[in-house]
C-alpha cells in the first residue's frame, strides 16, 4: 500500500516528496516491529503516525529517521541538492550532518534531546556551531531570538534546563531543533507527560511554528486530538501494519477500518 494522498493547497509549491519509504519492515527476532510500510512525505506537510501502545509507531519512526536499520525496505530522502539518497547507504559523516542540520528530532522526554548541564543559550547555540557558526555575538543573538519564539524569557538564557519546568524544557528542545532551519522534524509524543494545560499551550506554539516555517513533520502520537490539531495526513498502525491512511479530517470524521472507528469513538469523545 503506497500512502501518497496529497493536499493540493498545502503542497502546490513542491512536486517531489522529501521522504519516500518503501516496503519497510523491522523485526526483532520473530517479533514484528513494523511490516511492509510504504509512505511519502512532502515538504511542508505534517504526517501523524497513530496507534495504541505496541502498534509499531516508534519502530517506524526510528527506522525512517536513520536511527534503527530496517530489516528490509528502503528509506530515501531528498537532499538539499535535490538528489534522492537511501539513508542507510549514506556515509556516517553525511548521516550525522543531516541529523544536525536538515533534520530535527524532538523526543518525548526533553532530557533525551537536551544537554541538561549546559545553559539554555548553549543548548541552542551548540546546534549553530555544529553547522559552522563561530561568531559568539551572533550565536547569542540568534539563541535569544529563538528563546523568545518558544516563549522563554531572555533573562533565562544562562540558566540550565534542569532549572526549567517540563513545558519549558520541551520548548527549549524545540528551539534547539529548529534553530538550524531544518526541512524535516521528527517528533515522538512531544506533548506526552505534560499537564493538560501545558500540552495545549505547547500544541498551539508548535502549530504556529510549523506553519510559519513551512516544516515537514512526522509526529508519533497515541493522542488523536494532537493528530487532529497538527497533522494534514495520518496513518493508523496496528500490530506493525498500517491499517488506514488519509487526510486527517477525512479519516477522523469518517474512519473506515473497524479498528480506527474504535480508536476514534473511544478517544475523540473527550
Ligand atoms: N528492542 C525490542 N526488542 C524486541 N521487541 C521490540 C523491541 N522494540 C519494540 N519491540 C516490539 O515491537 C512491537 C512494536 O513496538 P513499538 O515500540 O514500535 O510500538 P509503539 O507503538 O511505539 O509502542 P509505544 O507507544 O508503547 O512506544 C511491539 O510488539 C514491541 O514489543
Amino acid at each position: 500500500m503506497t500512502i501518497a494522498l496529497r493536499n493540493a493547497d498545502v503542497f502546490a509549491a513542491e512536486d517531489l516528496p522529501l521522504l519516500c519509504v518503501r516496503g519497510l519492515t523491522r523485526t526483532y527476532g520473530t517479533r514484528i516491529g513494523c511490516a511492509e510500510v510504504d509512505l511519502d512525505v512532502w515538504p511542508g506537510e505534517v504526517l501523524a503516525i497513530v496507534g495504541e501502545s505496541g502498534s509499531g509507531k516508534s519502530t517506524l519512526l526510528n527506522c525512517i529517521s536513520a536511527r534503527l536499520e530496517p530489516t528490509s525496505g528502503t528509506v530515501c530522502y531528498r537532499m538539499r541538492d535535490g538528489e534522492m539518497r537511501d539513508l542507510y547507504r549514506l556515509q556516517e559523516a553525511e548521516r550525522r550532518l543531516l541529523l544536525r542540520t536538515d533534520w530535527g528530532f524532538v523526543h518525548q522526554n526533553p532530557a533525551d534531546g537536551l544537554r541538561m548541564t549546559v545553559s539554555a543559550g548553549a543548548n541552542v547555540g551548540e546546534r549553530l556551531m555544529a553547522v559552522g557558526d563561530r561568531h559568539y555575538g551572533r550565536i547569542r543573538e540568534t539563541a535569544t531570538d529563538w528563546l523568545g519564539r518558544v516563549e522563554i524569557s531572555a533573562d533565562r538564557i544562562d540558566d540550565q534546563p534542569r532549572a526549567f519546568s517540563g513545558g519549558m524544557r520541551q520548548r527549549l528542545q524545540i528551539a534547539r531543533n529548529l534553530v538550524t532551519g531544518p526541512r524535516l522534524v521528527f517528533m515522538d509524543e512531544p506533548t506526552g507527560g505534560l499537564d493538560v494545560s501545558v500540552q495545549a499551550r505547547l500544541l498551539d506554539l508548535l502549530r504556529g511554528l510549523v506553519n510559519d516555517l513551512g516544516l515537514a513533520v512526522i509526529i508519533v502520537t497515541h493522542d488523536l486530538a494532537v493528530a487532529r490539531l497538527l497533522s494534514h495526513r495520518m496513518i493508523v498502525m496496528k500490530d506493525g501494519n498500517v491499517i488506514e491512511h488519509g487526510l486527517t479530517d477525512r479519516l477522523l470524521d469518517d474512519p473506515q477500518a473497524p479498528y480506527t472507528q474504535l480508536l476514534v469513538s473511544s478517544i475523540l469523545q473527550v
